[in-house]
């Protein structure tokens, strides 16, 4: 397996050597991020490298290489061409967050030597590549990559396949319009479709697709992109755009001849009165992300007056009068280690990328969707493949590619199922989403028994055969379905009219178990017992369940941003077995317990230990048994004996040596309990 590039770039730069190989490494990425290729670093590694190299030469003045990439626009490693610009086509300055970007208004106010009088814009930075593109006379006569950014490169190849930049405008206006090209995530499939039936290899991620593809001239095949104007400049002495206009209007202009602008992205462009109404309006964005049709890497907040800007000015990399507050970086290369294929409730093969472990925006991502067989071999991927992974907000990881420049030697392609790895019986391949031939009787087997487990529905005569019978007559096509069969099934699943009693009997009971063990029947992934028991302790009903949405998932202790809307997904597809249950008179609430209901308990505040065998009214409950009945009551569940125990449930030691708990307790005057005594005390918690 190949060693990742980005554990490389992690590493600071401390020495001559290590500052020339960083440089060389910065070089090759830039190269082939601006060039034809798939980056070999992600860009949060890229980064961080380019920030260590920025360190050692401010301390290290004397040694800065006359070739180093830190002052040039776009590194001073995008291919330029020879079209001079009309006027130069800059990058941004960044910050990262709201001090950042009150620092950059402090800046501002300083070269304007007052406060500025005039608004600001908010809109998208798209994470594509920019370009010029001119109009002569109303039609599309140029395309040039932003390159140096005083030259670039002529791609009017590409006229044509570019969405939002059309080729004839409504009107002959003569104008310079920039803005940024990217693959929605909709063209990025289809670009890689395309790919793979030209045998050419699939794209990283789209933003690594869309270089290259600016670039290309002589493929046999056509990739649409989209545009999105940030800006407009005159070309002719002929004037279009209104003299003086301000940003917003700039780009108005521009639109109302037919040209798509940042005002038309879903984030869109909103002007607003100060920065802390900006503030608020990147955040907005920031929130959207996940669910937006394309890419982007931060929110430009510029001055809308076209004389403020011009006070403003502009430096060598870029205006001062703009600014990006950069996003956190939602995707980053891991190695894929493999791939596991597992059936879910209804048949289908879902296969899951198992991952080197990535932080990505503060959760560590070890696993991410592949959706399906036709989405592995759009990417074409193979094990030990450096990947592309991305997670926003509340989604799933995906995997958007393969960086096949870093593909070890000897990689196989991930190999899809050939039986069903569940039931090893045939798949059914008719569509996009593979599914076991048995379909929903693939996993119900396994389902329903873990279902009637003791812990969950507790129908201890449902064994093995019993449920094979019964799934197998049709009967049971899901857990629902147990709290509907007739004598006569039962019986004949069961082979015994007295056994067939006994299990209508134990059926009928956990219709009044609490909501947990109904939850956790479902089998929902990543909810086992502790787990069901939280959610629906946090939540009460399974109404409130069913309506939570990911963020308020998270709510619950030991939900993360990863397994949230696994869950929601889940509950969302549940929803016929969860109406035929509720139809069937299955308790959907978890009783009141004195720690939702405010802390009322008569253990709030407290902690409990437990110790040795229960006895009495409690001699059947085990510890898991305890704890739920503690925390029920109000208290917490503890351990070992301590300074902040409460109380030590211990039945009294027969005749021997108290136990080594007692003896603590005792030691540090703890009240000890005996299980009765307990008992007594949470009475109105019992079962
Ligand atoms: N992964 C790699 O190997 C690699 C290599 C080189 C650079 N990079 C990445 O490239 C970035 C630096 O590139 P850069 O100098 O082009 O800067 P940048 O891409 O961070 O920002 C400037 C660009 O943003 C674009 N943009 C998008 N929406 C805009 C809008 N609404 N208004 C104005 N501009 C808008 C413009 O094209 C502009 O040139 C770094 O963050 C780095 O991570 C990555
Ligand atoms: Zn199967």
């Amino acid at each position: 397996m190949t060693t990742l590039p980005a554990a490389q770039a992690q590493s600071a730069v401390s020495s001559r050597t290590e500052y020339e190989a960083a440089l060389q490494l910065l070089r090759d990425a830039s190269r082939s991020y601006y060039g034809d290729g798939d980056s070999i670093l992600d860009d949060a590694a890229y980064d961080q490298l380019r920030h260590s190299v920025r360190v050692w030469e401010e301390e290290n003045p004397a040694e800065v290489s006359p070739d180093s990439p830190t002052g040039l626009v776009a590194d001073g490693a995008a291919p330029v061409g020879d079209v001079a610009h009309t006027a130069r086509l800059l990058s941004l300055d960044n910050v990262f967050d709201s001090v950042g970007l009150i620092a950059w208004g402090a800046s501002v106010q300083r070269r304007l030597g007052r406060e500025p009088q005039g608004r600001f814009t908010v809109e998208p930075k798209i994470d594509g590549a920019a370009v010029a593109a001119r109009y002569r006379d109303g039609r599309l006569v140029q395309i040039i990559t932003r390159g140096d950014g005083s030259h670039g490169e002529d791609i009017s190849h590409v006229i044509g396949q570019i969405d939002g930049l059309p080729e004839q405008l409504a009107e002959p206006v003569t104008v310079e319009v920039r803005g940024e090209v990217a693959f929605t995530t909709a063209q990025f499939e289809t670009a890689n479709e395309v790919r793979l039936a030209h045998n050419a290899q699939v794209f990283a991620n789209p933003r690594n697709g869309v270089a290259g593809t600016l670039r290309a001239k002589d493929r046999p095949y056509r990739l649409q992109m989209t545009f999105w104007a940030y800006g407009a400049v005159e070309l002719d002495a002929v004037a279009f755009l209104p003299s003086g206009a301000a940003h917003a209007e700039t780009l108005s202009a521009v639109a109302a001849v037919g040209i798509q602008t940042t005002a038309d992205s879903a984030a869109g462009l909103h002007v607003v009165a100060d920065l802390a109404a900006a503030q608020e309006r990147v955040d907005a964005i920031a929130a959207m992300r996940a669910e937006l049709p394309v890419g982007i890497d931060g929110v430009v907040i510029k001055m809308n007056d076209a004389a403020e800007q011009a006070a403003a000015g502009v430096g060598s990399r870029f205006p001062h009068w703009a600014i990006a507050v950069k996003l956190p970086a939602v995707e980053r290369q891991t190695v894929l280690e493999q791939v596991v294929w597992e059936v879910g409730r209804t048949g289908v093969l879902a296969p899951t990328a198992v991952l080197a472990p990535v932080e990505i925006d503060g959760s560590t991502v070890t696993r991410a969707t592949l959706h399906n067989p036709a989405d592995i071999r759009r990417r074409d991927l193979h094990i030990g493949d450096t990947v592309t992974v991305y997670k926003a907000g509340d989604i799933i990881p995906r995997v958007q590619g393969a960086v096949v420049q870093l593909r070890p030697e000897g990689a196989q392609p991930v190999a899809l199922p050939e039986a069903c790895p569940n039931c090893g019986g045939a798949i059914n391949k008719a569509q996009e989403r593979w599914r076991c031939a048995q379909g929903t009787a693939c996993a119900l087997p396994a389902l329903i028994e873990y279902a009637a487990g003791r812990e969950m529905l507790d129908i201890d005569g449902l064994g093995k055969t019993y449920v094979a019978a019964l799934v197998a007559s049709g009967d049971v096509t899901d857990v629902a379905d147990l709290f509907t069969l007739t004598a006569e099934q039962l019986t004949a699943a069961s082979g015994s009219a007295r056994r067939a009693t006994k299990l209508a009997e134990q059926i009928e009971a956990a219709k009044v178990l609490p909501l947990s063990r109904v939850f956790c029947a479902l089998g929902i992934l990543g909810t086992g017992r502790s787990m069901s028991r939280r959610i629906a302790r946090h939540f009460g009903t399974m109404d409130a369940i069913r309506q939570a949405g990911a963020a308020a998932m998270q709510d619950v202790e030991g939900i993360g941003p990863e397994k949230a809307p696994v869950i929601v997904e889940q509950v969302a597809a549940l929803a016929p077995v969860i109406d035929k249950l509720i139809a069937a008179g299955v308790n959907m609430a978890e009783p009141q317990d004195a720690s939702a209901a405010g802390g009322a308990g008569p253990l709030t505040g407290k902690v409990v230990v437990v110790t040795g065998k229960m006895t009495g009214p409690l001699a059947a409950y085990g510890r898991a048994e305890m704890t739920a009945l503690i925390e029920k009551a109000g208290g917490r569940a503890g351990s070992s004996v301590n300074a902040k125990t409460s109380i030590l449930v211990a039945a009294p030691s027969s005749g021997g040596k108290p136990s080594t708990k007692a003896a603590k307790a005792a030691e540090l005057g703890v009240e000890v309990r005996t299980p009765e005594a307990f008992a007594e005390l949470v009475a109105d918690y019992l079962a």
